[in-house]
């Protein structure tokens, strides 16, 4: 069993008096897991370029595609679907990189460990991902542009409704492995964060326990994202035993939960998940979100977005919040608070990351970091 959270069971409003006193005096305000730490969060994940483009529910039909799911595609079939599909922007994606560009427009300060190929789309994601100031200093895939592995994109189709359906072609992301993972940048991270996307790729899964590791070495706190019902499904069993053995912090939608738990109870799948790890974090779209720390349950309500344009990025803005938050020792319901303000800010426009800065978002709803 690891080393509890600190600040745990501890109310809002002695939360909010230490971050009163962050500016002035921050070691003495972070729990014991994040003290001379270099980075709030350092995330490992698959780096990708996303395309996104308006559809309808037919056109998703006629392609095959599951509504709402991630679905791994070969480059061929990449292809194939991006000629079909309407116009539409384009913009650096990779769920756990959204997370920690989230972080950064908060004012934290993140770390990225994910593989570009040296070709455009590379250059777009390294510029885009360092211009929130996030550390990024992977080595660049050097010979994998025209040869199957440049850098990964995501076709993203948006329904009226906002819903994403995403299809991703890996790349270059497919080439992460544990030579990649920097354990110095890790020991000097509060929180490692871990895309479950990573369990696709076999090179990557190996990455995603040395970081685990290294994270564990130096005392920090190990956080996974569930990411899809589908991963889950393919990866049951080993996601399952990764939780158990080196998850402190796990995140996850309503459908990863019951894919894990192979249940439609919600609230006795949340509650195993809060039993077994340090904190859980489970969201419900517009129903907001549960978090669980030891015996504490807190129900974080989503804030009202006037019209939902595109929902990608949701559940990564919701995690920026919600590390950013723990990793500076917020109650649950504050750090809860800072993921549902992010998540409804992306969910307003296209894109997957902020579009204004998070930090000046939070001071106007009264949320200080
Ligand atoms: N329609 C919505 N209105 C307001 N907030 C939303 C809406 N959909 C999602 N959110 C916010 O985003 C968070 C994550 O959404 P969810 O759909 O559960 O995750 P994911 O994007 O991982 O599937 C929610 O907890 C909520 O705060
Ligand atoms: O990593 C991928 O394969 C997809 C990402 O590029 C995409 O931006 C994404 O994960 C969106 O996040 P979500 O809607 O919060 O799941």
């Amino acid at each position: 069993m690891k080393g509890r959270f600190s600040h745990e069971g501890r109310a809002g409003a002695l939360a909010r008096s230490r971050l009163a006193r962050y500016g002035a005096d921050m070691t003495q305000s972070l729990p014991a897991f994040a003290q001379n730490a270099r980075f709030d969060v350092c995330a490992l994940g698959n780096a990708i370029v996303d395309v996104l483009a308006p559809c309808d529910a037919a056109f998703l039909e006629a392609k095959g595609l599951i509504p709402g799911s991630m679905q791994l595609v070969d480059e061929d079939q990449s292809a194939t679907l991006y000629d079909a599909m309407a116009a539409g922007v384009e913009a650096s994606g990779g769920s756990a990189g959204n997370t920690v560009a989230g972080v950064g427009s908060f004012g934290g300060r993140a770390a990225y460990i994910g593989k570009v190929a040296k070709d455009t789309l590379g250059e777009v994601f390294s510029h885009d991902i360092r211009a929130v100031g996030v550390h990024f200093d992977t080595p660049v895939l050097e010979d994998g542009a025209g040869k199957g592995f440049g850098t990964g994109r995501c076709l993203i189709n948006v329904t009226p409704d906002g819903q994403r359906t995403m299809c991703t072609f890996l790349g270059a992301a497919n080439q992460l492995t544990t030579a990649d993972v920097d354990a110095g940048v890790i020991g000097d991270s509060a929180i490692v964060y871990l895309e479950g996307y990573l369990f696709d790729p076999a090179p990557a899964r190996a990455a995603f326990e040395a970081a685990a590791a290294a994270a564990h070495a130096a005392g920090r706190k190990v956080a996974i994202t569930l990411s899809d019902s589908f991963v889950v499904h393919r990866w049951r069993a080993e996601l399952l035993a990764f939780i158990e053995t080196s998850a402190d912090i796990v995140l996850a939608n309503e459908a990863e939960l019951h894919a894990l738990f192979e249940t439609e109870d919600f609230d006795h799948a949340a509650a195993h998940l809060g039993r077994i790890v340090e904190v859980a974090a489970v969201t419900r779209g517009a129903a907001g979100s549960v978090l669980f720390r030891g015996g504490e349950r807190v129900e974080v309500a989503a804030y009202p977005v006037e019209k939902v344009v595109d929902t990608t990025g949701a559940g990564d803005q919701y995690a920026a919040g919600v590390l950013l938050g723990l990793s500076r020792g917020l109650s649950l319901a504050e750090a809860g608070a800072l993921g549902s303000l992010a998540a409804s800010e992306v969910i307003a426009h296209w894109g997957p990351r902020p579009m204004v800065g998070l930090k000046d978002l939070a001071a106007q709803h009264g949320l200080s970091l």
